[in-house]
């Protein structure tokens, strides 16, 4: 997790900091003014990890500030959940006095859901035996109180999960419920709030929009699945086997069948498109049969390698969701050549740390 910024440390403050800043990146391609979508100002993440610490007969979560490195007790977080709030000191009570769950426990991760879910994740420094997965299976039930609770038990070459390895996750866009299978150690975006407010700017963007949608980077589907009602087809592509199955889990969920998931990197769909090279993973899917207008775009923080940059520009429409405003600013710098920015957006993702998320579409001229 991202470390808070030194200043401002009012919500509003942080945020009007983070709209000029990236308001003035995107100046130079004549941005129209920023929509701004605020976060609410605590409890608003889904996911948080910690390291234990152990000091004599007592432990405690602690985390490291990015800057001076140095480690900080952390009983609280007012930037997580309810739940994860609850939990946190819940298990570290249970956990004190069992040495079986106690012992070399070094890290806890959190993956939590709206809909009151959690998934645990409990990492060793040690193997893990049926001792561990009694005193385990107590600490679970224990934990009910608080919401649908599954554990992982994680050591060196060893997954033991008791429950559910995934959460399920409601989100509203446009008037309509989805639900999503979240899965354990995989990318889910942390913001509920915030994620249902991408979607929904996504969704409207594309009301205009007509043919087939290409997605690059679709993770679990959760652009794909509450934006195929906008369009014809959807081609969605993403490098994680992990999360093609859980798009797929999820299509077959939310009953939508226009959605087709390929596992394939964005630099492999750029090859396949340009003709460049054949893949089986796209056997029975005729590329040349999609007739994309529009490209989505959802890249990790180095934004897009410079073929997938060039194949993307050949799209009328562009859809570029970023985590990174300068690396955005970098892919817009070859953009605007051909494309005017139509839509802007940002999107406070990450209240209080340096981080920002931004969304723009783009259209041919
Ligand atoms: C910022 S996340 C966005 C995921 C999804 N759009 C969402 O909203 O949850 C970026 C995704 O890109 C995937 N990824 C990373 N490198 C990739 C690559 N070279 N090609 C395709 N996908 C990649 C990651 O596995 C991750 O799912």
């Amino acid at each position: 997790m991202s470390n808070l910024m030194p200043l401002p440390h009012d919500y509003q403050q942080q945020l009007d900091y983070k709209v000029n800043q990236l308001s003035q990146r995107l100046a130079p391609f004549n941005a129209p003014e920023l929509q701004v979508f605020a976060s609410a100002p605590e409890h608003y993440r889904m996911r948080a990890e910690f390291r234990v610490w152990h000091e004599g007969d007592e432990l405690y979560f602690i985390m490291f500030d990015k800057q001076t490195k140095e480690k900080y007790r952390v009983d609280q977080l007012p930037a997580a959940n309810q739940l994860i709030n609850s939990l946190m000191p819940a298990i570290l009570d249970f956990v004190r006095d069992r040495p079986t769950l106690r012992s070399k426990l070094f890290q806890v991760d959190f993956l939590t859901s709206t809909t009151n879910e959690a998934v645990i994740s409990l990492l060793y420094h040690r193997q893990l035996d049926e001792q561990w997965q009694a005193d385990a299976a107590s600490l679970r039930e224990h934990l009910q109180q608080y919401g649908k609770v599954s554990l992982i038990g994680r050591a060196r070459k060893q997954k033991l999960v008791l429950g559910n390895e995934a959460v399920y996750e409601s989100l509203q866009v446009a008037g309509t419920t989805y639900l999503f299978e979240q899965v354990e150690n995989s990318f889910t975006q942390p913001n509920a709030g915030i994620n249902e407010a991408m979607l929904s700017w996504a969704h409207e963007k594309s009301q205009a929009l007509s043919g087939d949608l290409l997605e690059l980077y679709c993770g679990n589907g959760n652009f794909s699945i509450p934006l195929a009602g906008q369009f014809k087809r959807v081609l969605a592509t993403e490098i994680s086997k992990t999360s093609v199955y859980s798009a797929q889990t999820n299509i077959a969920l939310n009953k939508t069948d226009n959605v087709t998931v390929v596992r394939l990197a964005a630099e492999e769909v750029t090859q396949a498109i340009n003709g460049e090279r054949v893949f089986r993973r796209l056997e029975g899917i005729e590329l040349t049969e999609f007739d994309c207008k529009t490209v989505l775009v959802d890249p990790p923080r180095a934004g897009l390698d410079a073929a997938t940059l060039a194949m993307v520009a050949r799209y009328p429409n562009i859809i570029y969701i970023s985590c990174n405003p300068e690396t955005l600013a970098d892919n817009l710098t070859y953009l605007s050549d051909t494309h005017d920015i139509e839509h802007a957006a940002l999107f406070d993702q990450f209240p209080f740390t340096e981080h920002t998320e931004a969304g723009v579409v783009l259209r041919q001229r």
